[in-house]
């Protein structure tokens, strides 16, 4: 897919995700989807431009919670525990934890989408982010990686590419998707 047709395909994604959805059918299965990570250390995010919110379910996690922070561009993310507190602005509008909140390494992360396939292919704002981050945390253990999305952010086919990192399971606000692999 050329550079351009994969803009494309986003700027589609980002229009949908701009209508919207059930936020709280999302926040129930999202809910339902975290259950077996009881203790485990999950990473959300703080959402922003009409991504869908994962904050309500992830208050009810029984377990640490920490937040993504960019270091620097074409770099993975780190995560920093997050104790519900006040946030300070970040890299691209983001905000994140304090530096001296500790650097946790997530079990289980919620992953903020632009669009989805089902095959759990993903597109992201284009930055290689996650992608980077999720290649590095399979590298070195196990990691359950759960997409978040409005249903209308489907689209019927993300070409992969090398670099992509699948989703094992997406969550939006009319079901949970089981990705195989
Ligand atoms: N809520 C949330 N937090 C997140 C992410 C996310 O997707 N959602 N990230 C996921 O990676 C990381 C931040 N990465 C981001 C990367 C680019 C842009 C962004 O706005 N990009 C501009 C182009 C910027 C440029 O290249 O100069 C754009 O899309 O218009 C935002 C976040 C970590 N935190
Ligand atoms: N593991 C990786 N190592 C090196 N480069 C990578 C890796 N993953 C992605 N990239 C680079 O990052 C760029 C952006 O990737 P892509 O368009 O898939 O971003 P995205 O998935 O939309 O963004 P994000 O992951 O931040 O949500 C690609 O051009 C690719 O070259």
């Amino acid at each position: 897919m050329s550079a351009a047709e994969k803009k494309a395909l986003r700027a589609e994604a980002m229009a949908a995700r701009q209508q919207g959805g059930d936020q709280q059918a999302l926040t129930a299965l999202l809910i339902e989807a975290l259950r077996p990570y009881r203790g485990k250390v999950l990473a959300g995010y703080w959402p922003m431009r009409g991504e869908a919110d994962p904050l309500p379910a992830i208050k009810a996690h029984d377990g640490p919670i920490c937040l993504p922070v960019v270091l620097a561009k074409a770099t993975p993310l780190i995560f920093r525990e997050w104790d519900g507190g006040a946030l300070h602005p970040g890299a691209y509008g983001t905000s994140q934890p304090a530096e001296s909140a500790r650097v946790l390494v997530p079990d289980v992360l919620i992953v903020p989408l632009a669009g989805f396939d089902r095959a759990g292919n993903r597109l992201g704002y284009g930055g290689g982010f996650y992608d980077r981050t999720l290649q590095l945390l399979r590298e070195s253990g196990q990691v359950h990686a759960i997409g978040l999305a409005f249903a209308a952010q489907e689209l019927p086919l993300i070409p992969a590419e090398p670099f992509d990192q699948p989703l094992d399971r997406i969550v939006t606000d009319r079901g949970v998707l089981e990705i195989s692999h």
